[in-house]
């Protein structure tokens, strides 16, 4: 059980706000960027890719968004079609913006970059007027992916849309997703984030994040449950603090606190880690479960997806998230294919 109220009879379960991106992993792992010759093509951007874990679970997800109007754009709705995701919300931007791009490098299991293609980036075009009330009506929940604050219209498109939310009582997920890359500076940054976080009821970041969007409020500030604390005084009913490969915490309003469980592989790439993990997590609140259980899913299906070469397509079902906590068998690489 969990203290988040789901409001029955939506056709939607989750609504993912934000970014509709390409990645291109390196298929040479193990070299730099500079040697690799080919990339393999996968739907990319964190909410996507949460989408797209929330859809592989057997829940009914939707977009909001925009995408550009060329093979980029038709390859992202035609995949967000093919994963049983609603695009009805994914307005197809006529200004010549461009999709964001992720080339990967995965030098070593550790050792992994992201180098991003996002100047005029046609994701951050979302206006105001995108953001249909019915729709969100018409989901239980909805998630803010915080790039998606980084910029004009698309910020403010943002905070209609938990506006709309918080009136339809769509329960909000924000994943901070803290992108330095894309916002001018962090004062910038934690002053949005700050603003945005104040309307939501479940905040999923890690530490470093945390600790960015208190740089105001809480400086230096270590103590997870000092930062819970702060977002329960607004609306926040379940706090999660992702530490890494170390783990996750959960805290309530109720004052609980769960510890997740971690099930540490040797990856193929760490990126996706907190995609899956959301995904999960948020599937398995969604089934009603406490966020002790909730994180358990999201961390297996977070083990699953830095043992794969994608994030998107790499998202797992129900079925194999439970044989792989049923095989796990300690810190070693897992062929998850085989799971
Ligand atoms: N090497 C690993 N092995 C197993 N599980 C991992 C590993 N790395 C991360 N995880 C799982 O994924 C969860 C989220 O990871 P992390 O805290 O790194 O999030 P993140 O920084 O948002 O991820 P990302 O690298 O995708 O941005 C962790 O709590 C843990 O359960
Ligand atoms: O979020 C992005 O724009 C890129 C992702 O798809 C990427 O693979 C990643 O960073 C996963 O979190």
């Amino acid at each position: 059980m969990n203290n988040l109220v789901f409001q029955k009879d939506r056709e939607l379960d989750l609504i993912a706000v934000g970014r509709l991106g390409v990645d291109l992993n390196a298929n040479e792992i193990h070299r730099p960027m500079e040697e690799t010759l080919t990339f393999t093509k996968y739907l990319g951007g964190s909410p996507a890719n949460i989408a797209v874990a929330i859809s592989r679970l057997g829940l009914k997800a939707g977009f909001i968004g925009r995408v550009a109007d060329d093979q980029l754009g038709r390859f992202i709705t035609n995949y967000l079609k093919d994963n049983n995701i609603d695009s009805s919300s994914v307005v197809i931007d006529k200004s010549g913006a461009k999709t964001g791009l992720a080339f990967t490098e995965i030098k070593s299991p550790t050792d992994c970059s992201i180098l991003m293609y996002r100047s005029d980036a046609v994701d951050l075009r979302l206006e105001v007027g995108d953001i249909k009330e019915e729709y969100i009506k018409n989901s239980k929940a909805i998630l803010i992916s915080g790039t998606a604050l980084a910029a004009s219209p698309s910020r403010e498109a943002c905070f209609a849309a938990v506006e709309l939310a918080r009136k339809n009582k769509t329960v909000v997920f924000f994943d901070i997703d803290y992108r330095p890359y894309t916002w001018k500076s962090v004062e910038e940054t934690a002053i949005y984030y700050s603003l945005l976080a104040e309307k939501c009821d479940v905040i999923i970041g890690t530490r470093e994040e945390f600790d960015m969007l208190e740089m105001f409020s809480n400086p230096g500030n270590k103590d997870d449950f000092v930062t819970a604390k702060k977002w329960f005084d607004f609306n926040a009913k379940i706090m999660v603090i992702k530490h890494g490969k170390e783990g996750s915490y959960a805290y309530t309003l109720e004052r609980d606190k769960f510890t997740g469980s971690v099930f540490p592989v040797i990856p193929v790439k760490t990126f996706g880690a907190g995609d899956s993990y959301a995904g999960g997590f948020i599937y398995g609140l969604m089934q009603g479960y406490d966020p002790g259980k909730a994180m358990e899913i999201g961390a297996a299906s977070a083990s699953i997806v830095v043992s794969s070469h994608s994030c998107s397509d790499a998202m797992p079902g129900i079925d194999k998230i439970r044989r792989f906590i049923d095989q796990y068998d300690g810190e070693k690489a897992y062929d998850v294919e085989n799971i």
